[in-house]
């Protein structure tokens, strides 16, 4: 794909493992670059399969994966730091595995203190341990090893899902004016519809058995974006059209259960 392509095109996707019937059948996903898109959708609908897939870590039985470029981070539900590693020295991690040069070594600390910044952790945390840090806090840490490297693409698989509301809002935000500063394009898991709706342009609802996408909500609100937003009749008005999508979905799965 040549670079006014769309950073991610996922065509007529089928996924399968081992001699099972597949997980996901011809799925189809066109990510524009700087664009940030939402899953939601059951439990095992292949959501982190799909991440999975664009990250290259799956094969697909049929169909295409274009990605524009190989820079990309994964954003997971565990932070994953070393315990032994300081704040700063975990964020130095995603430099040590990036590619080799890039950038040079006499900018890492730059770079880190840089990205420790805009993901809002200050300066006295910096030489903390992970158990010295809050669970809000070491996601910080964690989308900030992410950045490091400067990735086109970041993954996000439900990253804020273990937190409590207002550190996952703040988080929200936080990611938004990241987005905004740094550019790079997202595909963002969760189950959470607000922060769907909350932190992308555009949610794709999947359908289990087999996964699938079903509907598909832009989400055309101007940054910067409030919280609480109960008042924000346009965000009410596509969350529920999402919800009223995931409804169909669950009934859907729910009758033919029963059948
Ligand atoms: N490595 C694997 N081997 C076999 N089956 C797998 C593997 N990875 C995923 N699956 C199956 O693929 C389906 C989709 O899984 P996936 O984790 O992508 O769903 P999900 O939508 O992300 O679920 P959740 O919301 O619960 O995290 C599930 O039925 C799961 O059991």
């Amino acid at each position: 794909m040549s670079r006014s392509d769309p950073a991610v095109r996922l065509t007529e996707l089928t996924v399968g493992f081992g001699a099972e019937a597949p997980v996901i059948l011809g799925l189809g996903l066109v990510v524009a670059a700087g664009e940030m898109v939402a899953l939601v959708g059951p439990s095992g609908c292949g959501k982190s399969t799909v991440l999975r897939v664009i990250a290259g870590l799956i094969a697909p039985r049929s169909g295409r994966v274009e990605r524009v470029s190989e820079r990309l981070g994964f954003v997971f539900q565990e932070a994953n730091l070393l315990p032994w590693r300081t704040a700063r020295a975990n964020v130095r991690l995603g430099l040590e595995l990036g590619a080799a040069g890039d950038p040079p070594r006499r900018e890492w600390d730059r770079r880190i203190a840089n990205q420790l910044e805009a993901v809002g952790l200050g300066p006295e945390h910096w030489s903390k341990r992970p158990h010295e840090l809050s669970g809000g806090m070491r996601m910080r840490v964690s989308l900030a090893r992410a950045l490091a490297p400067r990735p086109d693409l970041l993954l996000f698989d439900e990253p804020f899902a273990a937190l409590d509301d207002l550190s996952r809002k703040q988080l929200n935000h936080d990611l938004n004016r990241i987005r905004r500063e740094q550019g790079w394009t997202g595909v963002f898991v969760t189950h959470n519809v607000e922060e769907a709706v909350y932190v992308s342009d555009r949610v794709l609802v999947m359908a289990a058995n087999p996964g699938r996408v079903v509907a598909e909500v832009a989400v055309p609100l101007a940054y910067p974006r409030r919280h609480p937003r109960r008042e924000d009749g346009d965000f009410l008005t596509i969350r529920d059209e999402i919800d009223a999508a995931l409804r169909g979905v669950v009934e859907t799965v729910a009758v033919g259960a029963s059948a």
